[in-house]
Order: C-alpha cells, then sequence, then structure tokens
C-alpha cells in the first residue's frame, strides 16, 4: 500500500490520500509563504503612499484598483508586463527594492511607486502564484511536517469532553477535506470554504467569507468555527475587524459555540499594536471567552466561547482604532480594529 507522500511505481510522487501533488521542500514552503505575505503588506504600504487606501477603497477589488492607478500613471502596466509570462525567474533587481521600499519609499515618485505596484499585483495574481502559495501551504500542513493545525482543536475538545453532539463547523480557509477537523467524526459535517480552490479540491467550497449569505435561524449556524492563519492573511486591519465582527453571525446562539482561531505567534508577541491580553479582551467585547490557549514555536492556538449577551457594544468601541501596546526596532505592526 502506498503511504503519504512516498513515490508511486511510476515514479511519481503521490500526495496526501493519493491525490498526484508536487512535494515542495519545507525550506522552499517557508520561502513561498513568505514572499506571498511580503508581497501582499507591499502592496498595502504602496496603495496607503499613493492615497488608495482609504474606506472606500477598501470595498474596490483589484479591477478597479488597477484602472485607477493606470489612471495615475501608466508606469502600473510597465510593471504588470516587466516579467511577462516568465515565471521561473524573479526580476531580482525589483525585488531588491522592494525590500528596501520602507527606506526610500516615500522619496520615490508616485510613477515609480505605481510601477512597482503594477509588478506586485501581477505576481499576486498570477494563478500559478497563488496555487503554488497554497500549496505550499498545504504541505505545512502536511502529516509529516506536524500536520494541520486541527489537531490540536479537536484533542482539546475531546480531553475537555465538550459536547458536540449532532453539532457542525465551518472551517474557514481551508485547503484540504482530510483535516483532522472533517475526518475525527466528531461533527454532523464540515463546511469548508476558501477564497480560492485552484486545485479543484473536492468538498471546499470556492467562496470569500465576508460574502457568505448571513443565517437567520440557528439550524443554520454552526456550532463551531475553524479559521486557521486566515486572519493574518486578511490585508488590513479593519477588514481584519470585518472578519472578527462577522463570525458571530455564523455561530449558534441557542447552544454552547466555539470560536478555533491560529495565528502566526509573533502577531501576538511581537507587534506594536497586539498583546496576548488586548487580543482576548478584544474577543471578550465581542462576546467570546477564551477558554484554551496554547502557543508552539511558530504559531498559537485560541479556542473562545461564544455567548452572544456577553458582547458589548460599548467596550468593542475600544477597539475601532489602533493602539500603540509596546516599540521596538524588530517589532511587527500587526492589528485588527473593528469597524
Ligand atoms: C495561509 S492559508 C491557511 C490555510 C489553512 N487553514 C492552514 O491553517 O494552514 C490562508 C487561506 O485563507 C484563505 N482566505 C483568506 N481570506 C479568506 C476569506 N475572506 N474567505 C475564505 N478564505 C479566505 C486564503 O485563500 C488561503 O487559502
Amino acid at each position: 500500500m502506498l503511504k503519504r507522500g512516498k513515490k508511486s511505481i511510476t515514479g511519481k510522487t503521490i500526495g496526501p490520500h493519493g491525490s498526484q501533488i508536487k512535494r515542495i521542500k519545507p525550506q522552499s514552503t517557508r520561502k513561498i509563504i513568505r514572499r506571498y505575505h511580503f508581497l501582499l503588506q507591499r502592496k498595502q504600504l504602496l496603495l496607503r503612499w499613493l492615497n488608495f487606501q482609504d474606506t472606500s477603497t477598501l470595498e474596490r477589488d483589484d479591477n478597479e484598483i488597477m484602472e485607477l492607478v493606470t489612471l495615475k500613471s501608466p508606469e502600473f502596466i510597465k510593471g504588470w508586463k516587466i516579467r511577462g509570462d516568465s515565471l521561473k525567474s524573479r526580476d531580482l533587481k525589483i525585488e531588491e527594492q522592494l525590500v528596501k521600499l520602507p527606506q526610500s519609499g516615500k522619496q520615490n515618485d508616485p510613477s515609480q511607486l505605481c510601477f512597482y505596484l503594477g509588478y506586485i499585483m501581477k505576481e499576486l495574481k498570477d494563478e500559478s502564484g497563488i496555487n503554488l502559495y497554497q500549496e505550499a501551504s498545504r504541505m505545512g500542513q502536511d502529516a509529516n511536517r506536524g500536520g494541520d493545525s486541527s489537531k490540536i482543536l479537536i484533542r482539546w475538545i475531546k480531553e475537555n469532553e465538550y459536547d458536540l453532539t449532532d453539532s457542525t463547523a465551518l472551517e474557514i480557509g481551508s485547503l484540504s477535506r482530510y483535516n483532522v477537523i472533517s475526518t475525527c467524526g466528531i461533527f454532523n459535517s464540515v463546511t469548508r470554504i476558501d477564497l480560492n480552490n485552484y486545485n479543484d479540491e473536492d468538498g471546499i467550497i470556492q467562496q470569500d467569507f465576508m460574502e457568505r449569505p448571513i443565517p437567520k435561524t440557528d439550524n443554520n449556524r454552526f456550532d463551531l468555527i475553524s479559521c486557521s492563519l486566515v486572519l493574518n492573511f486578511v490585508p488590513t486591519p479593519i477588514e481584519r475587524g470585518s472578519m472578527c465582527l462577522r463570525f458571530s453571525e455564523f455561530l449558534r446562539r441557542d447552544r454552547p459555540s466555539y470560536l478555533f482561531i491560529v495565528l502566526p505567534l509573533p502577531c501576538i508577541n511581537n507587534s506594536r499594536y497586539m498583546t496576548l491580553d488586548y487580543f482576548t479582551e478584544m474577543f471578550a467585547s465581542l462576546g467570546y471567552k477564551r477558554i484554551k490557549y496554547h502557543e508552539a514555536k511558530k504559531v498559537c492556538y485560541f479556542l473562545f466561547l461564544f455567548n452572544e449577551d456577553d458582547k458589548s457594544n460599548e467596550s468593542f468601541k475600544n477597539y475601532s482604532r489602533k493602539h500603540k501596546l509596546k516599540d521596538g526596532p524588530s517589532m511587527n505592526n500587526f492589528s485588527i480594529t473593528l469597524p
């Protein structure tokens, strides 16, 4: 019998559960994921510097942004086209300039910034770019590399004997129907959604959580939402806040319901604008009580119990802008602001 990740008789590498997927080495996995997040961050920085980051812009999609930036400067198109369709070699000079952007950026003339934006948006848009990113994320979840994060969620549920009889779960940012949340047999059904499903993995609905229709009755709400490494993927603090606010629309109110969140550890322990206490208190204002927390080497896991009656409109206003909580040269700026 073939084991996961072993070579088949034809020499092709077999991925989880027999699917044929390209294997990516752990170092490359990390590089791809890091670069993707780096490009997302630089895109936001450029949009801000080019004054496209007002609240109305948040509603705009990439096509609209492209039209607006092109009107500002045709350099955007030059940046977009510079690499043509050659996906192998990156433009190292531009990549270097992008790294130094925070130091040099504001002095650059706007058309140069538009050029960089064109380059970045093409890189991000490229289907094979996102495909590779998702594949890298999926490889990161491989059992040989520690497994997917729902493993710890299910351990907590079993250890604490949470009653989830006849229950349903929603997995946001799902990359595989074989994650432990789906295979553990605890849930009657697991709805899996992701913005992209380029690998056409069966059983994952291609859907933006922010566009998912809001259920009107508890029968259509979920007992548990799992949101692993998704909030950090959402580009701006206010969009992250909107996502946090929206979770409760999908959680049952007639019996205990749960929210499981996983974040890269530096979002919580090395940000100027976020700490463990701040995150916990922000969620408390939204009606969530933290019942479990675990820090691993690189990520941290939260399990919250939701209670609609604990929502406090007054206190959640405290989180509508970012507060500098700490400072230091090597800290990041991860933050969440509630709309
Ligand atoms: C880093 S991957 C994490 C995947 C997996 N959950 C894990 O823990 O490794 C982030 C995923 O979140 C998805 N995502 C981001 N925003 C989303 C949204 N608004 N709705 C649905 N999926 C979203 C992305 O498409 C991406 O596949």
